[in-house]
């Protein structure tokens, strides 16, 4: 569907809701509802502000939910993730997902007729097919299953020589998970090899060292005046040691002339020289042998895996991407592929020297921003996600602003805008980008940029400016993913500092707050059996879970704004975070679109 004319953008009053009500919209990053325990951080920390939420006004708190088929993932054993979650609360109706429309178009066999299959197989008689991914069944990036059948269709198609270009999880799958996945395609890889066809893993690294940045990349990010860009930042020594769980160095993690851990060029640049020039620090002669060997490293993980590439008996890397070949990368979201498609695609590219530019075929397996067109050639059509409701609220005079740190920045404009980058009117919309902690992982700094995301809320509440005030609060789920218990705890307190503070603005000038999140990460850190009994490994440690969760998600309204007979309705048990947009939209004094995902509240005549 296409864009309303000027008119239908109109939308109606709400009968009852007031306009005129400033409204902090906060969503916490990875927190979600569970049972009390020692793994539990957002139980174990001190958060009496959300908290209070659930027992002084029960009937403004409720749960929501937040993965599977509510944020249109393909089953109800997915999680949620920032992508679907964000997308869903912005967008107040259920779209089928990358991960579900690419299910679909495999099984169907569309996707072999579609116009990206057949870009990449016109170098099938002569040249090599790449794939290059995210290797897990965690289904938020990517699912190897997905992977299997593509290299089988591509098999059935004409390939005649592939290779595989991985990127080991750990984050979204258990801590050590990978070698399990490389054996699997390594089984897969020789059964291809005995049906006559030369197909190997080419190189390796971890997702977060190699490849799979985000968010350097998107266009029109805001930086307020003194608060200098990116690209000034001050760049640190040209050897900076990374600090890994408790403060401890991964000593075979050191940037070479590095200078950021995050949204950092050097991070895609590193699988570069792996995946096209065949570069890398590490040699090995199969990739199970180098999984393994690099994680003997005391500190290593699957995240952090430092770069390799396979070499043949000579030496010689199996894979390097030359002229003549396609290049396939298998990952289905967009925020964490977008970089490497702009090095893959771009002719004028200036981020890093890339050295050679091979001559390729390279289509995304969805296209990774609808805006920039990018990459041109893709697999699967991405889902298109109309008619947002930030889109809405502009267009009836809703004044907004967002912000978040770096690493969440694009959750709550790309994302929340339905994977559109950039303002829809700048002049009634300010998005402000607070640059995160670099050359860390976030367990040593736990607190993040909360209480600065807190205090600009806080300014924009309090200077008049805008009707919403929209943030982001990562740490539950950035120090959640670091699978540190202590850190995450710290991280959640911090939180809930931060919901302090912007609930305190809101109370000053008689406005409204919605607290949300986008799913589950920092309420379970462990891995459990099917009675919820903590799960050990073969050494009897604790399986710690790094990944988000099945968690429904808490929701509060409140704020001396509310009008006095507003609370949640009982009548919708199944409501998701699809069914925010529409509760704001009333909050903000007017009826949702009709076929956006029902209101959570209603008001009653007290
Ligand atoms: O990309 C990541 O960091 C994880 O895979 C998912 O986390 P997010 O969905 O919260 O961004
Ligand atoms: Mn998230
Ligand atoms: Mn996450």
């Amino acid at each position: 569907m296409g864009s309303p004319g000027q008119n239908a953008w109109k939308l109606a009053d709400h009968p009852k809701l007031p306009k005129g009500k400033t409204i902090a919209m906060v969503v916490l990053d990875g927190w979600g509802e569970a049972k009390p325990d020692q793994y539990n951080c957002i139980h174990v920390a001190h958060t009496p502000t959300m908290d209070s939420f659930k027992t002084t006004a029960p009937e403004k708190w409720r749960l929501i939910k937040a993965h599977g088929t509510a944020v249109g993932l393909p089953s109800e054993d997915d999680m949620g993730n920032s992508e679907v979650g964000h997308n869903a609360l912005g967008a107040g109706r259920i779209f089928a997902q990358g991960a579900k429309l690419v299910d679909l178009a495999l099984a169907s066999g569309k996707i072999y007729d579609g116009e990206g299959f057949k870009y990449i197989k016109e170098c099938f008689d002569n040249g090599t097919l790449h794939l290059i991914g995210l290797l897990s069944d965690g289904g938020v990036h990517s699912r190897l299953d997905q992977l299997q059948l593509l290299l089988q269709g591509a098999f059935e198609n004409g390939a005649k020589r592939i290779r595989v270009h991985i990127l080991t999880d750990g984050r979204d799958v258990l801590d050590g998970s990978s070698i399990g996945f490389v054996e699997t395609l390594e089984k897969d890889l020789s059964n291809l090899r005995e049906k006559g066809i030369d197909a190997q893993i080419a190189s390796g690294g971890g997702r977060m060292y190699v490849t799979m940045d985000r968010y350097e990349g998107l266009k029109n990010l805001y930086f307020p005046p003194n608060e200098g860009q990116r690209g000034q930042r001050k760049k640190r020594s040209s050897q900076t040691e990374i600090l890994g769980r408790n403060g401890s160095l991964l000593s075979n993690l050191v940037f070479m002339g590095g200078n950021e851990w995050h949204n950092d060029w050097d991070v895609v640049k590193r699988g570069w020289d792996a995946q096209v020039l065949g570069e890398a620090p590490y040699k090995f002669r199969n990739a199970v042998e180098a999984v393994k060997k690099l994680r003997e490293e005391p500190k290593a993980n699957d995240q952090y895996l430092p770069p390799f590439v396979i070499v043949d008996e000579s030496g010689n890397p199996v894979g390097p991407i030359k002229d003549g070949d396609a290049v396939v990368t298998f990952n289905f979201r967009a925020d964490r592929m977008a970089m490497l498609a702009k090095a893959l695609e771009y002719e004028d590219f200036d981020k890093f020297d890339r050295v050679r530019v091979p001559k390729i075929h390279y289509a995304g397996m969805l296209q990774y921003d609808g805006e920039l067109k990018l990459p041109s050639h893709y697999l699967v059509s991405p889902p298109e996600i109309d008619r947002t409701s930030g889109e809405y609220l502009v267009h009836n005079g809703i004044r907004t602003f967002a912000c978040s740190e770096t690493v969440k920045f694009g959750h709550v404009t790309f994302f929340w805008n339905g994977n559109r980058s950039g303002y829809f009117n700048q002049e009634m919309e300010e998005y402000v980008e607070i640059p995160s902690d670099v050359g860390i992982t976030f367990n040593v700094q736990p607190k993040m940029k909360a209480i600065e995301i807190a205090e600009k809320a806080r300014d924009a509440i309090l200077s008049g400016k805008f009707d919403q005030v929209r943030v982001n609060l990562p740490n539950g789920d950035m120090v959640g993913h670091t699978g540190d218990i202590e850190a995450t705890v710290v991280a959640c307190k911090v939180a809930d500092d931060a919901v302090k503070m912007i609930i305190d603005a809101i109370e000053q000038v008689g406005g409204i707050f919605v607290i949300t999140a986008d799913h589950g990460n920092a309420e379970d850190m462990v891995k459990r059996d099917k009675s919820g009994k903590p799960l050990l490994d073969k050494n009897g440690s604790l399986q710690i879970l790094t990944s988000h969760t099945l968690q429904p998600v808490p929701i509060a309204i409140g704020g001396p704004g509310l009008a006095p007979g507003a609370r949640f309705r009982n009548d919708v048990p199944t409501g998701g975070l699809a069914n925010v947009a529409a509760t704001v939209m009333n909050l903000h004094g007017f009826e949702a679109p009709s076929d956006y995902e029902p209101t959570l509240i209603e008001v009653v005549d007290n």
